[in-house]
């Protein structure tokens, strides 16, 4: 059976988490003894830490919470974590409750000239939390919760600190709506970095990535200014100022407050797949489907590596759909897929095997397992406009699996628009332990290089961080000068994040502290 219609509510799809930051992998040794890779932090200032603590705020100096609090999902960084480092060592946490807290730190931050990293959930895969330079690692995981709903606009407010799978269920509970924003860390990951880090939910065909569902935004600047932005649909009073935040990883202000667009609950779901002797056919069919007006939320399409690895379906392009909302709408948008995946040759494939990508798509315990085995494992996205996307996936996953010590390489669509689409890609390396950087670093420089010389973006949504900032420079152009103006317009100083978007030192993953063990 292709396709399943189901006219009730779909089941809510939520397991909680604890609503509170998960380490991607333990650190090896005693976590109080971690060291710093990078090694490039300051010392605090004399006498800071109870500086900082006069403002109210709560603030830790405990080795290891230190160390727990330097360190995200970057692959790499997990690697590292099994050699009982961290990319850079906070001096102290301060954990503010409200947006007075916020104000207090980065005022106290920018009279002392220490370096001020924010950090929600750390779930992010490069290293944009990582407090380079040392300084305040300023948690916001303490603002937190549904602040406000406007039930006629379908507005929330929230605060970021919030964590995703929390958000949604109170929403959903309380207020009979949703955001749609489904990200695969939904239980890691914060409301607030989900805007910092311009993220995609795995619905982002019917609901659009959070820059699209962001109707404004609350946040402190450098200098702890509290400004407001957007609140009204469609304004136009100059550029748009709400965007300016979307996707700046910290680097330009701290994010207090998240307007969202919610919608009523939907009332129906459907469900198709379909295999495809080529990966090149499926695009097409997907192309046609969305540039017909048909959205379906779910629209992913695995190469034949990845759909046999995930669903043992052999040698063949999987492709997995999912619809909700109105009856009539996800009945005619599945309508339409059906017609072009059949004009592109597509056969039926079993529509349970969207059940089973259900039940595994927020699965996160295969990464950590992997890497305590020594392997390498990372993952790319990036978007390019359909007319070059068939060609990218072709030509990145032969880039990769030409670097040496690759075991596997390969990608699935994830996310489609009506000028194109995005592609994941994953890839495994098995090197001996001390080549594993070494072995990263090429592999993302070879398949970087292939994706921004083939017209594709640097990313999709996973950002940029630290990892991808030495390519800010070439997949921007002129315009990275422009993002480096606006910095030093809001942070002459360089306080916010040092080092993210390649604002600041940018350091290579395979640059080591002089020394080999640096605490912070
Ligand atoms: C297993 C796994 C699956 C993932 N799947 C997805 C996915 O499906 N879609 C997706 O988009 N991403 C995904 N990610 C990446 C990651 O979860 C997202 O980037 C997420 O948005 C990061 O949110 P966070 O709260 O963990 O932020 P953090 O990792 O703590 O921070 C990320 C960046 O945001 C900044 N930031 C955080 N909060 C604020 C704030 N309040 N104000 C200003 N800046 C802030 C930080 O300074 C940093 O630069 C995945 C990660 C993992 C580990």
């Amino acid at each position: 059976m292709t396709q399943r219609l189901q006219l009730t509510p779909p089941a809510a799809p939520l397991p909680l988490g604890t609503g509170a930051p998960t380490p991607g992998i333990a650190l090896a040794g005693d976590p109080a003894e971690a060291a710093s890779r990078f090694g490039l932090e300051s010392p605090l200032p004399d006498g800071f830490v109870e500086i900082l603590g006069a403002t109210g705020v709560e603030v830790d100096v405990t080795p290891a919470v230190l160390a727990e609090h330097s360190r995200d999902w970057w692959p790499i960084g997990l690697v590292w974590a099994t050699e009982g480092q961290v990319p850079a060592l906070a001096g102290a946490v301060a954990r503010p409750t409200d947006v007075d807290g916020v104000v207090a730190v980065v005022r106290a931050c920018a009279t002392h000239g220490v370096a001020l990293t924010v950090t929600g959930g750390r779930s992010g895969v490069l290293g944009a939390s990582v407090p380079l330079l040392g300084g305040v690692a300023l948690d916001m995981c303490g603002l937190a919760g549904i602040s406000a709903v406007d039930a006629t606009s379908g507005i929330v407010s929230v605060l970021p600190g919030t964590f995703g799978d929390v958000f949604e269920d109170d929403l959903r509970r309380s207020h009979h709506l949703t955001v749609g924003h489904w990200p695969q860390s939904m239980a890691l990951s914060t409301v607030g970095g989900w805007v910092a880090c311009r993220g995609a939910g795995q619905y982002s065909t019917r609901y659009g990535k959070i820059e699209d569902l962001v109707v404004g935004l609350d946040v402190v600047l450098a200098d702890g200014t509290l400004i407001h932005t957007g609140g009204a649909p469609r304004a136009a009073h100059g550029p748009d100022l709400t965007q300016l935040f979307v996707g700046s990883e910290g680097t330009l202000g701290i994010i207090v407050g998240v307007h969202l667009r919610a919608r009523p609950l939907p009332p129906a779901e459907g469900r198709a797949a379909y295999s495809f002797t080529t990966f090149d056919a499926a695009l097409a069919a997907m192309r046609r489907t969305v540039q017909r007006g048909a959205t379906p939320a779910v629209l992913r399409l695995y190469d034949a590596t990845e759909a046999d690895r995930g669903f043992g379906t052999g040698d063949v392009a999987l492709l997995l759909a999912l619809d909700e909302g109105d009856p009539a709408i996800v009945a005619a948008t599945l309508g339409v897929l059906d017609e072009e995946a059949i004009e592109q040759g597509a056969t039926a494939a079993d529509v349970a095997l969207v059940e089973r990508w259900m039940q595994r798509r927020n699965n996160v315990a295969e990464l950590e397992d992997l890497v305590g085995k020594g392997f390498v494992v990372d993952t790319m996205e990036i978007s390019a406009p359909w007319s070059v996307l068939g060609d990218l996936a072709r030509n990145v996953v032969e880039a990769l699996q030409g670097v040496d010590g690759t075991l596997v390489a390969s990608t699935h669509q994830s996310h489609s628009y009506l000028d194109g689409g995005c592609l994941y890609f994953t890839f495994a390396g098995g090197v001996e332990p001390a080549e594993r950087t070494a072995y990263h670093a090429r592999a993302w420089e070879v398949a970087t290089r292939t994706v921004l010389e083939g017209g594709g973006s640097l990313s999709h949504h996973h950002g940029v961080g630290i990892g991808r900032a030495p390519f800010m420079d070439q997949a921007l152009g002129g315009g990275f000068a422009v993002l480096q103006a606006i910095k030093s317009a809001l942070d002459p100083t360089g306080l916010l994040n040092p080092g993210g978007l390649g604002l600041g030192p940018v350091p290579r993953e395979t640059d080591v502290a002089p020394t080999g063990d640096a605490r912070g």
